[in-house]
């Protein structure tokens, strides 16, 4: 068997967590072994995020043209999917080549392996007959892929996942969504605003069920308005396509339409990841990890892997941790080997140990930030916008906490009276009374992810109430109505 190769740091799985990881690494001057078996930068260019978004923009345009009438005068719309095709095809994915990823990362000084990772024991990955052995470490960032429920028929048709649904270049007349959380909701809209017949089907009583029951209802009823039936209580049971359409049975009622998008959640394949070779189990559902990102010593996992959101900011704040810690412990053994007398343990480059100076690493793992989830934001970038950070109102009582709420709609506002049409949304707080803070708001509206950002601030910092009642909101703004919520609190 081939002797492993000697490195410095392994990162299996380059979507945004690994990718980040590996580049800012190579960047400071460490060799860095990036593995990646599909596209560099992973879901969220791809078939995630940024295509998403794109498609959000388009169909939001739409929109916004339609409420002209009324306000402005009147005007026609004429939807086109294809410059929306051709903007994600050009502009996002390249269609679908990462040659400027995989040149980023390689101008930087990473080397990049094509193929499937999997750990050989401690700090060895595997990728066929390579092996490569890393002296500070190996982190995993390999996300997750859809998650298909078992079904019955399912999986002989020609269902969609979120990747047929982003390259799609034409649209069906009809679309049946199997899942009402954020893909399936941020999807539906658009594909109803260009014109496709869209049925959701959630298992459970309400859409976007993870959060507050509030904003449940306002997206229910702004895709209903859309032109999107929606079915709550719905757990799909059998799925039968007849080579031109589904059909899907499900709650004693049967639903058809050309095409099948099935958005049920997400999940991480750790079984493939050979955690066996170093002990660990490979069958949960997420790895877990410490607050540095620690799987194991030696051993790190950013990203949608790590179970605490699946979100590119936490994949990349994930990151952030992960780079700081590891160039904490190479700049510790570094300044030991160079006490002893030894040559660097930084890599092999002559230039490394002094790049790695200028990297403005802490140089004391004391210093590295832990991970804190407390303010974790989320937006579904459905229209209206859903913004929420920290718990909810039902979590924050399951927890036991002296919970305060207040509540306000951005019909009420100012800025709500004078948008008028599309002016669906509100401001909810959840307050921990006993300390005189937030620690969870939701903000639904035309700009509810931007709103979003004073209440991410509050519950991060744990601003006091008080203050936070004695701030000035500037007018007519829509986040003016996080002043009208705090009077609300009781
Ligand atoms: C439709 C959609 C819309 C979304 N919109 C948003 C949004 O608006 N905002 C937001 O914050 N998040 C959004 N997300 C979520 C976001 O895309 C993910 O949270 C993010 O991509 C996670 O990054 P990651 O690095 O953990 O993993 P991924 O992006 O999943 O990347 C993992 C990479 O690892 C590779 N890999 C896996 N196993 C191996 C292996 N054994 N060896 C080598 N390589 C391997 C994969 O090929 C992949 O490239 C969206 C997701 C979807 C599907
Ligand atoms: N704007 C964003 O930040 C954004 C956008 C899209 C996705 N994401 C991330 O991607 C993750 C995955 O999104 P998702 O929408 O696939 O998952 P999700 O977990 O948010 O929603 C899946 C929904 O499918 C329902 N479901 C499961 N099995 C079902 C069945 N058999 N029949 C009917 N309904 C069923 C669930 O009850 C749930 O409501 C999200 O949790 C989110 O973190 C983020």
């Amino acid at each position: 068997m081939a002797e492993p190769e000697l490195v410095d740091v392994v990162v299996v799985g380059l979507g945004v967590g690994g990718e980040e990881v590996a580049e800012r690494l190579a960047e400071a001057g460490l060799s860095v072994v990036g593995v990646e078996r599909d596209l560099v930068g992973g879901e969220c260019p791809y078939w995630g995020c940024i295509p998403s978004k794109m498609m959000i923009r388009a169909a939001n345009a739409l929109a916004e043209a339609r409420r002209v009438d009324g306000l402005a005068g009147t005007a026609q719309v004429q939807p086109d999917w294809a410059p929306v095709a051709k903007r994600i095809r050009e502009e996002a994915t390249d269609t679908w080549d990462d040659t400027v990823a995989a040149d980023r990362f390689i101008g930087k000084g990473g080397r990049l392996v094509r193929g499937s990772g999997r750990l050989d024991g401690p700090r060895r990955v595997r990728v066929g007959d390579q092996v490569f052995e890393a002296r500070h470490g190996v982190v995993l960032g390999t996300g997750t892929r859809p998650s298909v429920p078992p079904i019955d028929g399912l999986a002989d048709t020609p269902y969609w996942t979120n990747h047929q649904a982003i390259e799609v270049e034409e649209l069906p007349e009809s679309l049946l969504v199997l899942g009402g959380g954020a893909i399936g909701l941020e999807l539906a809209q658009v594909f109803a605003r260009f014109g496709v017949q869209v049925t959701v089907l959630e298992a459970l009583d309400r859409v976007l069920a993870v959060e507050e029951p509030e904003a449940s209802e306002v997206a229910a009823a702004a895709l209903r308005a859309d032109g999107v039936e929606i079915h709550t209580g719905v757990r799909a049971e059998r799925v039968d396509h007849d080579g031109s359409r589904f059909t899907v049975r499900g709650g004693g009622a049967e639903f058809t339409a050309e095409r099948l998008l099935v958005v049920t959640g997400r999940k991480a394949h750790l079984a493939e990841l050979g955690l066996d070779t170093i002990g660990l189990d490979g069958s949960q559902r997420y790895l877990p990890v410490d607050d540095r990102l620690h799987v194991t010593e030696h051993l790190w996992a950013v990203g949608d892997l790590t179970g605490e959101g699946a979100f590119t900011h936490i994949a990349m704040y994930q990151a952030g941790i992960v780079i700081a810690d590891i160039l904490a412990r190479a700049r510790q053994a570094k300044a030991g080997a160079d006490a002893s007398g030894t040559a660097s343990v930084v890599g092999g480059a002559m230039g490394a140990s002094s790049a790695l100076a200028a990297s403005g690493s802490s140089g004391s793992a004391g210093t590295v930030p832990r991970a804190d989830y407390r303010a974790l934001p989320r937006v579904t970038f459905t229209d209206p916008e859903v913004g929420a950070v920290g718990l909810t109102e039902q979590q924050a009582r399951e927890r036991g906490i002296n919970v305060q709420v207040g509540f306000t709609k951005l019909s009420g506002s100012t800025r709500g009276w004078i948008h008028r049409v599309g002016d669906e949304g509100f401001i909810k707080v959840v307050a921990d009374a006993d300390q005189g803070v937030l620690i969870g708001a939701t903000s639904v509206g035309p700009a509810g992810g931007e709103v979003l950002s004073a209440l991410v601030v509050a519950v991060h910092a744990a601003v006091p109430l008080s203050q936070l009642r004695h701030m000035i909101y500037a007018y007519p703004t829509f986040h003016r109505a996080i002043g009208d919520a705090l009077r609300d609190l009781s």
